[in-house]
């Protein structure tokens, strides 16, 4: 498995793969620059009137549910069909699924109507994706009474997609087979985007892949690993905004051997 996915680094900047994107305002040129300085192209765009000519261009979609609004979820249905029906992988971020009905109404019909190769979300959205049926630990705590791994398994089989559980410790499943990244830094949390990026190049990589699993793992173990470098070069009197500019030249810089030497990879085999 470690083979197919250090692979993917030359693969994607050979082959320069198109990932469409109907992604959220806040967060949207963060993914576009992740998507470059891993080797992929981005194209952004979300007109409801636009977006299936653009996904017959696309080597993969990636749906981001971080400022939905009608239209973007119109743009998002005709996209994800027309995605669906060339083969093309579909990539869903279900930003903040949980906080209100609207995002977690909103997305349950999107999923009966578009087919997703792969998933990736925080451990509380991807609860509340499955149902949110799952004990916490107590009455005043969000924290989940099971592991991100058990999570991306149950929600795998589920959802019958690949799940990425990303947080302190990553989880990619795709319902037997789970694997754990032990990679990150806790200033991944204060510079807002870093999960949107993480499934950006998720959707880069399965843009020259069909083996979805190896295009998770490769895309959010980026992103972890890219943490933990841009952390390592922060100077003195440096903080999260030098980090965020750190956090590219990471992207940039990472190749088979610096993934080979960096990753921390753990494979569970469940069921
Ligand atoms: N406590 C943590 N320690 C180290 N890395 C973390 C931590 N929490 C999240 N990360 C990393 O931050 C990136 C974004 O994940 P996450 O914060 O879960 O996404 P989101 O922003 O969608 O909530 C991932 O690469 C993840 O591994
Ligand atoms: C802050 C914010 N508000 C709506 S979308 C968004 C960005 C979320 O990005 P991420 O999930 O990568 O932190
Ligand atoms: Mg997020």
């Amino acid at each position: 498995m470690s083979v197919a996915v250090s692979d993917l680094f030359f693969r994607v900047r050979e082959s320069k793969p198109l990932v469409h994107q109907i992604t959220n305002f806040v967060t949207v040129n963060d993914c576009a620059n992740a998507t470059l300085a891993i080797g992929g192209s981005p194209v952004m765009t979300s007109s409801p009137r636009e977006v299936e000519d653009m996904v017959k261009l696309a080597d993969a979609l990636v749906l981001n549910f971080g400022t939905i609004d009608d239209k973007a979820l119109e743009a998002m249905e005709i996209a994800g069909k027309m995605a669906n029906s060339l083969n093309t992988p579909v990539i869903l971020d279900p930003v903040g699924v949980g906080a209100t009905s609207y995002r977690t109404e909103q997305v349950a019909e999107l999923l009966k109507k578009v087919t997703f190769q792969i998933i990736r979300g925080n451990a509380s959205e991807i609860h509340r994706l499955m149902g949110g049926d799952i004990v916490t630990r107590g009455v005043d705590s969000g924290e989940l009474a099971i592991s991100n791994a058990e999570l991306a398994a149950r929600a795998a089989n589920k959802l019958n997609s690949v799940v990425v559980v990303s947080g302190a410790k990553d989880a990619v499943s795709d319902g037997k087979n789970t694997s754990i990244i032990d990679n990150g830094n806790p200033l991944l949390t204060s510079v807002t985007g870093t999960g949107c990026m993480a499934t950006a190049l998720i959707g880069t990589f399965s843009g020259v892949t069909d083996n979805f699993y190896a295009a998770a793992v490769a895309g959010i173990s980026t992103m972890s690993i890219s943490g933990e470098l841009a952390a390592a070069k922060l100077q003195k009197d440096e903080g999260t905004g030098t980090f965020r500019v750190r956090l590219i030249d990471a992207i940039s810089r990472i190749d088979k051997e610096i993934w080979i030497n960096e990753v921390k990879l753990y494979e569970e085999v469940s069921n």
